[in-house]
């Protein structure tokens, strides 16, 4: 099968105008960081072609490296629909994981049918500390999911991120990254070279960059 490139799924992103830059007025994280960058894979649902490219992807690395897998997993909400078109083209079982249980109803934080021991891969759209996917593992697990894997669109690499994942024993991958984002974006002239400066300096130091604003 023809590999999507890192470079082409950053061309996407950019092309699609989902990457925000507010270097002045910085963005907060789910993990509290303030950072000069966010990625809104959320706007790439829009467009076909794209989130084609994003669900063939995806299903590749799994088909890959995760050979054993039965059931996929979103995580809510941006998670879901990447897990809903995976799970369709690997022809598997999909769930979904909210970020904590519901508070009425059956009380539930994994949704749908989880056969306990089922292998799952876990998806999220994008990774910073990797703390939701890491819970939503979690919380899979203790339902008895056995988890081998998490799949996502984009990673900033964050040293948080290598150190959460080895501490949870879980293997990550993603279909393209920060510095395929940051050299395609310099190449293409995507972002101004002022910009540029200012994103490879908060890439030396991301919380020490996010602290000046706390
Ligand atoms: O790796 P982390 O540091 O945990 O950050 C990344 C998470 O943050 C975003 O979700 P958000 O909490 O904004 O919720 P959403 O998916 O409902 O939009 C994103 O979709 C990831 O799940
Ligand atoms: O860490 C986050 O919350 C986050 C960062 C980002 O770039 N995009 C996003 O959707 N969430």
């Amino acid at each position: 099968m023809h590999h999507i490139s890192p470079e082409q799924i950053a061309k996407d992103l950019l092309n699609v105008e989902a990457v925000f830059l507010s270097p002045e007025e910085p963005f907060t994280w789910a993990s509290g960081l303030h950072s000069p960058i966010y990625c809104d894979n959320r706007i790439t649902l829009a467009y076909p072609i794209i989130r084609k490219h994003i669900a063939r992807g995806l299903a590749q690395i799994i088909s890959e490296d995760f050979p054993g897998v039965e059931v996929i997993a979103g995580t809510a909400t941006a998670g879901i629909p990447h897990a809903a078109w995976v799970a369709e083209l690997l022809n598997l079982p999909m769930v979904y994981i909210r970020s904590k249980p519901k508070d009425h109803g059956k009380g539930n934080q994994i949704e749908g049918h989880l056969i306990k021991g089922q292998k799952m891969v876990v998806i999220d759209d994008l990774l910073s500390t990797g703390g939701s996917v890491l819970s939503a593992a979690q919380a899979a697990k203790k339902e008895g999911a056995d988890v081998i894997g998490v799949v996502g669109i984009f990673s900033y690499q964050l040293k948080a991120v290598y150190a959460n994942f080895e501490e949870a024993n879980i293997p990550f991958r993603t279909l393209t990254n920060y510095t395929h984002l940051i050299d395609v974006a310099a190449q293409e002239h995507y972002i101004k070279e002022e910009t540029l400066e200012t994103l490879k300096q908060w890439r030396e130091d991301p919380k020490a960059w996010s602290e000046q604003f706390d």
